[in-house]
């Protein structure tokens, strides 16, 4: 009953092989390409997996790219399916003004994020962080409605649209210091600080949504490692949050 979870982002398709639709399943196999990269997976990347029964993914990157990965998933005989963010599911309640155009990698997290915070205790709030090519900074209630959420460019972007915005901001990439003391420096740590001011903010929003209840705080995506050093607050990194909300919703989706 093997089980290909699928997160196509803005950069790169990450995917993982588990062996069951479950929460805590084993992982049989994972990897992590470029967008560039995607047309090859069937004949590189998958071509010598075990075959799995079923598939389930989630993609912002848009239709093009989402079509070119379902050419790649023909090596297998799949229904290849993607989570379409609803008004309910999983546990987790859409507080979006419009439930079906948020992105499809926050409504998976917000579902993984629910998940792990269940599995460690009784219900808190919970701050849900991602930091892909954009970073988005969710709020989640400790009934399970997601309140909304702040989207902030990424380190990249941050970085590209002041060099192309100005002509002296084209330097190598600095150190994250209190004091910024040169341009490389200045661009490096106003970057990171501006995600962790925007996290500390959301924090502070939902802890008083919540009569003063500490969120606990979870980060997730490919540039998590490089913001979570500098975070000023207890959190926690979990690298699979995106898989682990397709797990939780493939197996509620079985048990219905
Ligand atoms: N080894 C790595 N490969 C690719 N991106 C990396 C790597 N380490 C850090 N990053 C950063 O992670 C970001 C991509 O993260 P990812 O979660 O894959 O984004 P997305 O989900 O938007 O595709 C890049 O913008 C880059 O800054
Ligand atoms: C905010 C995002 C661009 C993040 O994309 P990513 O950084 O994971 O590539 C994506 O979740 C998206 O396109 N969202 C749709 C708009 C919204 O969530 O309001
Ligand atoms: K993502």
């Amino acid at each position: 009953m093997s089980f290909l979870a699928i997160d196509i982002g803005n950069t790169r398709l990450k995917w993982a092989l588990y062996a069951s639709p479950q929460p805590g399943a084993a992982v049989l196999a994972q990897g992590a390409v470029f967008l560039e990269n995607i047309d090859v997976l069937a004949e590189q990347d998958w071509r010598s997996l075990p075959v799995p029964s079923s598939m389930l993914g989630c993609v912002v990157a848009g239709e093009a790219v989402r079509r070119r990965v379902e050419e790649q998933l023909e090596l297998w005989d799949l229904t290849p399916r993607w989570v379409v963010p609803s008004a309910h599911e999983a546990g987790v309640t859409n507080g979006y003004d419009h439930p079906m155009r948020l992105g499809a990698d926050r409504w998976v997290a917000l579902i993984g994020a629910r998940g792990h915070m269940l599995a460690r205790g009784p219900a808190r709030p919970v701050v849900v962080v991602m930091v892909g090519t954009a970073v988005t900074v969710d709020a989640l209630d400790r009934d399970g409605r997601f309140l909304g959420g702040l989207i902030l460019p990424g380190h990249g972007i941050m970085l590209r649209a002041l060099e192309s915005g100005t002509a002296g901001l084209r330097v190598p990439t600095g150190e994250v210091v209190p004091f910024p003391a040169n341009t490389s420096d200045a661009l490096t740590s106003g970057g990171t600080y501006a995600i962790t001011g925007a996290i500390a903010r959301m924090r502070r929003h939902l802890a008083e949504h919540s009569d003063g209840e500490e969120p606990m705080l979870l980060m997730t995506g490919g540039a998590g490692w490089k913001v979570a050093p500098y975070l000023d607050m207890p959190h926690e990194l979990v690298e699979s949050l995106i898989f682990d909300g397709l797990l939780q919703i493939q197996s509620h989706r079985l048990a219905l």
